[in-house]
């Protein structure tokens, strides 16, 4: 019989393949009680096994292809720097000695020692920093046990489903050198290393299926769909023609949005729509590059704070600033300055200014009020904006702004910034548009206030849809009260395009929103025309936006939002989607 399991579809592409069942953790582990005597052999045992996970590591670490982006070997150089301290590779060796035990139960005891301590400090980025812990212990554990094939691969697993309890970076690299032809996990979230390593590798992947492992068996033909988050098992012969017919139609539907690569983005009634990519890493620079986008709308900055252990100097952000700017070949690059604290946290030394011990972090120092809270965070950061300015049409984006107050201080320092760089000669672009996020229900009913004072408005709809309706963007319980539609919302977006209308500064929106099909029309009513999205979002955007007539959906916009109830709202968004082209 046919199962179907849902997760969350992090990587998109689907994949028919054998199933592939991998064991990562919950390794089990018999303590014994050790002689005196076999105590120095039992330490050689333990080394013997770390020098093994890290070779194995280091392996992974060589085989990452040279195009991948710097944060893959950067989550691989994290685990390799793990298992050098000496809280894994001496203290263990301590317990072994003192406790009389064998190096399985010694490491396990060090890893409930380390949760513990992780565990007592309360806070979201931790769990992540646990998960690496437990990553880099259970390769030692695996090492143990003499147990190498599933570290380092193996060559049956081109073509296949790795169906895995939880995946290493390590682990995504190496599957990506075997060929696989993606995998399926039973824990982990959108943001977790493995989510973000498989998008960066073009893996499809689907994480969170509880249990998944219990139903499924090594050699057992299974499909997956990376967008939609289904895995199905045991397909019928009908279920395989099917999905195959749709891998078919998707590539056909993908040859199709690539003709419309040099067509001008434009309603039927000539209104011009801007269609800018937003990026994390530099891996996305190359998909921005095959959908011909109008630039960056939005350069989210926080990676440059992650997987590392000191804090990025300015030299890091101008470096990779220069290289961002270069690569667009003269399109415009927003760049918006750390928006760090809450969902994005930083690591090693700045982990602790990061992660104060907020009761409510979405609320707390995070975006904006931290770095004006700490300018020698802020200052490096302005500095590497404005001197990669002199290279390229630059614009700077500033997050989490809530109060006039805050752009004040903001262009304050950046005029200080500009005097220092005059004073040392150093050039930068006079000039430089400064922008702000409008994700805070107070900026967008401010925002004409805020206007006055900046040249352009981005509309952040993944946070002005959270602070509005009081839900958490990543707790699963709430997701269903998450309602772009909501009245509230949707008049918050309307106040913020009509305050750029009236002030005459561009309005753009860089949320998720912007990039979705059952919205974009209704946007395009509203008078929004500039988006910013996923690169892979834009050329279907495109498609839907080109055949509309914009002065049509106005009207149609504007009854929708006359309308009492939420279900009058749905059926007047389906008559206007009615007549988008299917995706
Ligand atoms: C684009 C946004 O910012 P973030 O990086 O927080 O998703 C948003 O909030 O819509």
């Amino acid at each position: 019989m046919s199962l179907m399991f849902n997760g969350i579809g992090v990587s998109r592409g689907t994949a028919i393949g054998q199933a592939y069942l991998l064991r990562r953790n919950q390794i089990d582990v018999a303590s014994r009680t050790l002689q005196k005597d076999t105590i120095p052999a039992e330490v050689r045992r333990f080394k013997r096994a770390v020098k093994m996970a890290r070779a194995q590591l280091l392996t992974a670490r060589d085989n990452i292809p040279k195009d991948a982006p710097s944060d893959v070997s950067s989550f691989l150089e994290t685990h390799i720097l793990m298992l050098d301290d000496a809280v894994l590779s001496q203290r263990p060796v301590e317990i072994i000695k003192t406790e009389m035990i064998n190096a399985e139960a010694a490491l396990q005891q060090q890893r409930e020692e380390l949760i513990k301590v992780f565990g007592s400090m309360d806070d979201s980025y931790l769990a992540t920093r646990i998960d690496d812990v437990n990553h880099v212990i259970d390769s030692v554990l695996r090492a143990l046990d003499g147990g190498t094939e599933h570290v380092l691969g193996s060559e049956q697993w081109k073509g296949q489903i790795i169906v895995a309890d939880d995946l290493t970076p390590a682990d995504t690299v190496t599957m990506q050198h075997h060929g696989v032809a993606g995998f399926v996990t039973e824990t982990g979230g959108q943001l977790s290393h493995t989510a973000i390593l498989a998008r960066s590798l073009g893996i499809p992947a689907i994480v969170g299926v509880p249990n998944i492992r219990r139903y499924i068996k090594t050699g057992e033909v299974i499909t997956l769909d990376g967008r939609l988050g289904m895995v199905l098992a045991e397909p019928t012969e009908e279920m395989l023609t099917d999905f195959r017919r749709q891998q078919k139609d998707n590539r056909l539907r993908l040859r199709e949005l690539a003709k419309l690569l040099d067509t001008e983005a434009i309603t039927t009634d000539g209104v011009k729509i801007r269609l800018s990519a937003n990026i994390e890493i530099e891996e996305d620079l190359k998909a921005l590059k095959r959908v011909n986008a109008d630039g960056v709308g939005l350069y989210r900055t926080e990676f440059l704070y992650m997987n590392r252990e000191t804090v990025p100097s300015e030299q890091d952000h101008f470096k990779v600033y220069t290289k961002v700017v270069r690569a667009l070949k003269g399109a415009p690059l927003t760049i918006r300055t750390a928006d760090l604290g809450a969902d994005k946290q930083a690591t090693g030394q700045l982990a602790s200014r990061t992660r104060p011990q907020a009761h409510n972090p979405a609320m707390g120092l995070r975006g904006i009020r931290l770095c004006l809270s700490d300018t020698s965070l802020f200052i490096p950061q302005l500095r590497a904006i404005l001197r990669a300015s002199a290279r390229g049409p630059i614009k700077m984006l500033l997050p989490m702004l809530t109060t006039v107050a805050e752009i004040k201080q903001c262009l304050k320092l950046v005029e200080q910034v500009k005097q220092s760089l005059r004073e040392e000669n150093i050039e930068f672009d006079e000039k430089m548009p400064i922008g702000g996020m409008i994700e805070v229900p107070a900026a967008a009913i401010e925002a004409e206030r805020f206007a006055k004072h900046l040249d352009f408005l981005s509309i952040g709809t993944n946070d002005l849809i959270q602070y509005t309706l009081a839900i958490d963007r990543i707790d699963d319980q709430v997701d269903y009260l998450y309602d772009p539609l909501h009245p509230a919302v949707l008049t918050l977006i309307k106040m913020t395009i009509d305050a750029g209308l009236k002030s005459g500064i561009p309005v753009a929106m860089c949320g998720e929103m912007a990039g979705d099909a059952r919205f974009v029309r209704l946007l395009l009513g509203l008078g929004l025309t500039e988006f910013s999205m996923p690169p892979n979002l834009i050329l279907e955007t495109k498609r839907n936006l080109i055949t509309c007539r914009r002065a049509t959906l106005k009207k149609q916009v504007s009854t929708m939002l006359a309308a009492h109830t939420c279900e009058e709202r749905q059926v007047l968004l389906d008559k206007i989607n009615a007549s988008a082209p299917e995706n």
